[in-house]
């Protein structure tokens, strides 16, 4: 992992040349007195999920100031003005989701990384980085977007991303928070009498989407385990309790592989 090997002056710098590039500076906006982007920000921190091995949570990957820049860019698209609910772009991607990648690309190269219980940190251990470095320097690092954007009660149903699209895929979550699970791609949607259903949830692994969060999903997690976002009336549970309800915008990065001629 980067974060032990750069000089933390260099790393600041470059951080804040990425979010002026990412949503603007606002010390030149009109107020003058709104934050400049990404002041106050904490150190991103990288949690890897334990049971899928690829998969990685950055909580705090953008400051409530970023996500209103950012959904601010993504509404200015008007994508979502009729009843749409989802826009993809290939190749070209707007400004704001190139600008997007690159603090994605920072939040890795910089970010603490906290591989959980039992597991030993090592600088070169590829496994202690949330993409692995051949993904993490590809250029461009992602040429694909969906931009997703959910009523209450809608969600996606449990899949693997289509193999047209490379290893390392990113989700930035906006707006009203989730649970996404996480199951096995080989295990069988149990048939009601051979599974109770509870053993089937215990299959799965949620993890919590907070406004702001990123995920990405490189190896094991992108290829071997689906993933899905149930929100029908009583599916959405953390903490113990049921999560309320809003809307929900995602923005999904991808790579898209050469097409074979
Ligand atoms: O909306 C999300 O958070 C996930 C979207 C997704 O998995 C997809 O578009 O493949
Ligand atoms: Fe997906």
């Amino acid at each position: 992992m980067a974060a032990a090997a750069v000089d933390d002056d260099g790393d600041e710098l470059r951080r804040r040349a990425a979010l002026r590039e990412v949503f603007g500076d606002s010390s030149d906006g009109e107020s003058g007195d709104e934050p400049v982007a990404g002041a106050g920000r904490e150190q991103w921190r990288w949690e890897a999920v334990e049971g899928a091995k690829g998969l990685w949570l950055c909580a705090a990957f953008l400051t409530a100031d970023e996500q209103s820049r950012l959904l601010t860019a993504v509404r200015r698209e008007g994508w979502f003005s009729d009843a749409r609910n989802q826009a993809m772009r290939f190749g070209d991607l707007p400004s704001w989701a190139v600008e997007l990648s690159a603090l994605i690309h920072e939040a890795i190269c910089v970010g603490d990384v906290d591989v959980g219980c039992g597991v030993e940190f090592k600088n070169e251990d590829e496994d202690a980085c949330p993409l692995p470095s051949d993904l993490l320097w590809r250029k461009p690092l992602f040429d694909q977007m969906i931009a997703n954007r959910y009523e209450p009660g809608e969600g996606i149903c449990a899949h693997v991303d289509l193999m047209r699209f490379d290893d390392g895929i990113a989700i930035v979550s906006l707006e009203s928070p989730c649970v996404m699970h996480f199951s096995r791609a080989e295990q069988q949607v149990p048939v009601c009498n051979t599974l109770e259903s509870g053993q089937a949830e215990s299959a799965k692994i949620p993890v919590y989407l907070n406004p702001g969060s990123l995920v990405v999903m490189s190896g094991d997690a992108r290829y071997l385990w689906k993933h899905e976002i149930n929100r029908k009336p009583g599916a959405q549970q953390w903490g113990g309790r049921e999560l309320e309800q809003q809307i929900r915008t995602s923005i999904t990065l991808r790579k898209l592989l050469a097409s074979p001629n």
